[in-house]
């Protein structure tokens, strides 16, 4: 019997938020990346990204911030960008199934092409962001 359920309440999202991390934080691609910017201040980027999700999906703004800004100048290309929504979407369908998961998913490929678009225009033009 299929036990999943959708994405209904903050539990969800510390639940899902947690559990995607932890596979990042593993992955040998992008692992690296996020460990080395992110050092030991893990529990205050999980906590923003509680926020963020919280905002995104539930229409409860506790997330204030630009989302683009700290990726501007990392060393990412369109493979790194597959892994993160590989994971993201394995973790998605590991916990949950609905309309909500449907629309996270959907948030996260929105989010990681409109990255990789700005990011490939700033490599290619090998300028400094404004921000
Ligand atoms: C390979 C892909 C990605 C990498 C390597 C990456 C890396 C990072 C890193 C290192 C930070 C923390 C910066 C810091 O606190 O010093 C960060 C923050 C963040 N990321 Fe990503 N990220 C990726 C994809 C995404 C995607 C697809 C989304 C959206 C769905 C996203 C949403 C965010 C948000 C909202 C923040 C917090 C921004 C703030 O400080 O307000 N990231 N990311």
């Amino acid at each position: 019997m299929d036990t999943k359920k959708d994405i209904a309440t903050i539990d969800d999202i510390r639940l899902l938020v947690d559990t995607f991390y932890g596979n990042v934080r593993k992955d040998p691609l992008i692992g690296p990346i996020f460990n080395g910017v992110i050092g030991n201040r893990w529990p205050e980027h999980l906590e923003k990204m509680y926020r963020f999700w919280q905002t995104v999906l539930f229409d409860e703004h506790t997330y204030f911030g630009s989302p683009f800004t700290p990726h501007a100048q990392l060393p990412v290309d369109r493979q790194h960008f597959d892994t993160w929504l590989g994971l993201w979407h394995g973790t998605i369908d590991q916990f949950f199934i609905g309309e909500r998961a449907a629309e996270a998913k959907w948030r996260g490929e929105k989010m990681a092409g409109m990255f990789l678009t700005k990011i490939e225009y700033y490599q290619s033009r090998s300028s400094t962001p404004l921000l």
